[in-house]
């Protein structure tokens, strides 16, 4: 993998936005994209249309990907900076990408709803409410990235939706005031 050395400095920073599916993440990615300029990468789609894609996993219902293609691929664009990146899984990104990472968390039974109007069934619905009970994405992110970047927000309802978005916009204000060069 092409390596750029981590001490040059983005134009504008690095968002991770993670946690089970049905959180909220492309929710909060679309607008947060909108009005900040900041450009959404959502890993599935970005995944699906550039063929990062494996066999398909009878298990756990859903492709295996190729994360060695994907993150080649996205090397160039993530070095430059301004990018907010949503997938469910967050270890195996370089951690030297993000400037910060928000972790999105629902209750069960806000998750269960949502998964089950998206189709979600059996052991892929189970699968994924366990993942929230355990909140396995949180402390994926914990022990991936520098606890102090890591950040919790719950977004069940439109209300914190409105404060995510407020807060992470904050954090943008304050990281250009910190970076202007
Ligand atoms: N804060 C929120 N309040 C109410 N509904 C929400 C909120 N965030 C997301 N939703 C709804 O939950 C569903 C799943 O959200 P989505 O953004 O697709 O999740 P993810 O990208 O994490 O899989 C969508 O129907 C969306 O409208």
């Amino acid at each position: 993998m092409t390596q750029i050395p981590p001490n040059i400095k983005r134009e504008a920073p690095n968002i991770l936005v993670t946690g089970t599916p049905g959180v909220g993440k492309s929710t909060l990615c679309t607008k947060l994209a909108e009005l900040t300029g900041l450009q959404w990468l959502e890993i599935s789609k970005i995944a699906k249309d550039y063929n990062c894609l494996e066999e398909y996993d009878e298990q756990y219902q859903c492709p295996v990907l190729d994360e060695d293609k994907l993150l080649d691929g996205l090397e160039e664009v993530m070095c430059k900076g301004g990018n907010i990146v949503d997938y469910h899984s967050n270890e195996f990104f370089p951690e030297r990408w993000f400037d910060v990472v928000f972790v999105l968390r629902a209750d069960n039974t806000t998750l269960y709803d949502r998964l089950t109007t998206r189709g979600y069934t059996g052991k892929k619905l189970e699968d994924n409410i366990q993942c929230e009970i355990f909140q396995t994405i949180l402390e994926e992110a914990k022990s991936s990235y520098k606890e102090n970047i890591v950040h919790e927000l719950y977004s069940r309802t439109p209300e914190e939706l409105q404060d995510n978005i407020n807060r992470i916009c904050t954090w943008l204000q304050l990281w250009f005031q910190d970076n202007q060069s």
